[in-house]
């Protein structure tokens, strides 16, 4: 990945269409990472620069909703719920996927730092791939605990609508008409959260930063598509 090698003006073409979050200087410092990010599934967008970028994270597009099909069937069985139902009734293919890569650069003052505030992904699967720089801590019971990377490996972090799907125990969505519908389903999304005890829940997550060495991370969000609601 040499998108973040590009220099700052042609960076800053992409900005709008592909978010940018260049890090601060250290006077005003809270967040300390450059971030790429796209919408990639189902309209696909990707910068033409550098050359190569767009190919490989269209095939990645592909691979990871694929895996995330795989994981997706496997919790269904595990939880003995009908994952053809599952897969038809979220419209896994035309679900949402973003992709953001992550570059925390060494910052002479971590303790001033941030590099991403605490915060649970909204999809149903994350895959996240690391560099072997340790930063990311998840929170469990209360206390932050550091994830150690594990070489060639794809870490998997669960979101929050898997933890609503899930916590409804049968999944049960309806498509609905956005503009007619989308106050109220937010609210039933919000309401089942707050009461859900869900059996996945949700990671809460987030990434402190060093003084010593660049992490770099590469994260897909899967989630299912825009159009369906929690009824
Ligand atoms: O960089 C990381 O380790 C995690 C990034 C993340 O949590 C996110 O992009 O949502
Ligand atoms: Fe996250």
């Amino acid at each position: 990945m040499n998108f973040f090698d590009l220099s700052p003006e042609e960076k800053s073409a992409y900005q709008g269409k592909y978010k940018l979050d260049p890090h601060t200087g250290v006077d005003s410092v809270s967040f300390w990472r450059d971030q790429f990010k796209a919408c990639v599934h189902p309209n696909f967008g990707s910068p033409p620069k550098p050359e190569g970028l767009s190919e490989i994270l269209c095939e990645y597009t592909e691979k990871s909703r694929e895996i995330m099909k795989e994981l997706l069937k496997a919790i269904m069985e595990g939880l003995e719920l009908d994952e053809d139902d599952f897969e038809k009734s979220l419209e896994l293919n035309s679900g949402d996927q973003i992709f953001s890569a992550n570059l925390y650069p060494p910052c002479p003052q971590p303790e001033l730092a941030i590099g991403l505030p605490p915060h649970a992904d909204h999809g149903l699967l994350t895959l996240l791939i690391q560099n072997d720089v340790d930063g990311l801590h998840i929170k469990n019971k209360e206390k932050w605990v550091a994830v150690n990377p594990i070489p060639n490996s794809i870490m998997v972090n669960t979101g929050d609508h898997m933890e609503v799907c899930i916590s409804l125990g049968k999944c049960s969505f309806t498509k609905f008409s956005q503009e007619k519908y989308a106050p109220c389903s937010y609210y039933v999304c919000f309401v089942l959260w707050t009461l859900s005890k869900g059996k996945y829940k949700s990671v809460v997550h987030r990434d402190v930063v060093n003084n010593k060495q660049t992490r770099v991370s590469l994260v897909m969000t899967n989630g299912s598509s825009k159009e369906t609601d929690a009824t």
